[in-house]
């Protein structure tokens, strides 16, 4: 469903990493690990199709990344505390996501299904500048289950969430087994919630 060749991306002349080979078939999460600036977030931008890579190729379902066909395909929450409009309320921002993805009646629907999974609820209608950063970031990864596209990137989507959160983020994914899924995370206990792992490795 997702794949890298040869994948390498660059800053002016820091590598970040290089030669990247990846696989991810249908249905599998994969849990991308490793320290601080090895790079988790700009390989998740390159799959995002938001940066582009430096060599080799990213594709999902055979689409480059980042083209009109893969961008529909995926689903995306990168620093998910800061990518709301701020003087939108959450509900607003998740409705202009869904609008884009789908027919108005759906769209209305499947915004009142992850405010209620995500227990969004009671703060859905303040501006999301008034919002914690917790709660920015529930309606973020919220969000990106818009739609029900096929794969999901997620950049530490529980590094802001409380505990109880963490479960409903997990649930919500549970209830949604086809995904294809790739995360970053700093915590242990995703590790179990996932398929595989990649450790990024530390560029020489
Ligand atoms: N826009 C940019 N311009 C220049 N360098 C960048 C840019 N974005 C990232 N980098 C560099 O790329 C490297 C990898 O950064 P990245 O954010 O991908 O790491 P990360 O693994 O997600 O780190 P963390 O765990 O701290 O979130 C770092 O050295 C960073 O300084």
């Amino acid at each position: 469903m997702l794949r890298l060749d040869g994948a390498g991306r660059a800053f002016g002349r820091r590598l970040v990493f290089s030669g990247l080979d990846l696989e991810v078939p249908p249905g599998i999460r994969l849990l991308l690990t490793g320290g601080n600036g090895t790079g988790k977030t700009t390989l998740l931008r390159c799959l995002a199709g938001t940066l582009a890579l430096s060599t080799g190729r990213a594709t999902i379902a055979g689409w480059p990344a980042g083209s009109p066909a893969a961008r529909l395909l995926v689903g995306v929450a990168l620093a998910p505390e800061q990518t709301l409009s701020g003087r939108l309320s959450g509900h607003d921002n998740l409705m202009l996501v869904a609008r884009m993805r789908l027919p108005s009646r759906k769209a209305t629907a499947a915004v009142a299904q992850v405010e209620e999974e995500f227990a969004i609820d009671e703060y859905a209608r303040l501006p999301a500048q008034r919002c914690s950063a917790g709660m920015r970031a529930r309606i973020s990864v919220a969000r990106a289950l818009l739609g029900d596209p096929p794969v999901l990137l997620f950049d530490e989507p529980g590094r802001s969430l409380d505990a109880g959160t963490r479960a409903l983020f997990w649930a919500a994914l549970d209830r949604r087994p086809g995904l294809t899924c790739v995360l970053a995370s700093h915590l242990d206990e995703d590790r179990a919630r996932c398929d595989r792992t990649l450790a990024m490795p530390v560029a020489r």
